[in-house]
């Protein structure tokens, strides 16, 4: 096999993945895995496509401008020019974006603050950060419909270390060094997003009911009187 079809073959497989899991609302996602470093050439989905299903013309080869590599009447994802800034600067081989209402709900709420933090949850281990106090912080950015400012502001975000970033009312870009440790990252930050809100939710209710049972809620922490 060539490592054109290896490649083809792990992003269709993480994508269908992700398609079980109800991930790709309405068209909605895109996914995009590196084939060559230099000159950068990866895969990226088709724009528009119901990512639910697996066919011959689900992704297209394109380059480090997003630009198809060979002749075809695909048009790759509307939102490639993310994917190129994630490839720009980090190491990913791939990246994966999806909508979830979790994530949609996460960056409404948080938008206005930049940012959200997560510490003192087991799971951000999944992010390789192993130390008593670790936290991981997800970057979130204004929704723009020029996909270029879009972009740019998705790039502007990015440090070494950040592993995702959040588009407010839209969905979350995440990635790692292959598709395995990409999916791996975005179920872990669902994961998060699920958790937080559902505590948030449960330490208002409380509130609201005059029920001691949950005290307060510090970044994941419930303590119970
Ligand atoms: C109906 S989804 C709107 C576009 C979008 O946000 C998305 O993720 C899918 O766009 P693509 O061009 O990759 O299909
Ligand atoms: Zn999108």
């Amino acid at each position: 096999m060539t490592i054109h079809e290896q490649r083809w073959n792990e992003l269709a497989d993480v994508k269908d993945e992700l398609a079980a899991r109800n991930w790709f609302p309405g068209t909605s996602g895109n996914v995009s895995i590196k084939v060559e470093e230099s000159p950068l050439t990866f895969y990226v989905s088709a724009s528009g496509k119901d990512k639910t299903k697996r066919t011959s013309e689900d992704f297209l080869l394109v380059d480090g401008e997003g630009k198809a590599v060979e002749t075809t009447t695909l048009k790759a994802s509307a939102e490639t020019g993310i994917h190129c800034e994630v490839y720009r600067l980090t190491d990913a081989g791939c990246c994966l974006h999806v909508h979830t209402v979790d994530n949609n709900l996460i960056s409404e709420l948080y938008g206005n603050e930049g940012e959200i933090t997560f510490q003192r949850q087991e799971l951000i281990k999944a992010f390789g950060i192993w130390e008593e106090d670790g936290s991981i912080t997800v970057p979130i950015v204004e929704n723009f419909a020029d996909l270029t400012k879009l972009s740019e502001a998705v790039a502007g975000v990015i440090k070494p270390d950040t592993k995702a970033v959040l588009i407010r009312n839209h969905g979350i870009t995440v990635w790692g060094k292959n598709a395995f440790e990409a999916k791996k990252h975005l179920e872990a930050f669902e994961f998060l997003f699920s958790y937080h809100l559902k505590l948030q939710t449960l330490s208002f209710l409380s509130k609201k009911t005059k029920n001691k049972s949950f005290g307060g809620v510090k970044h994941g922490t419930i303590k119970i009187s």
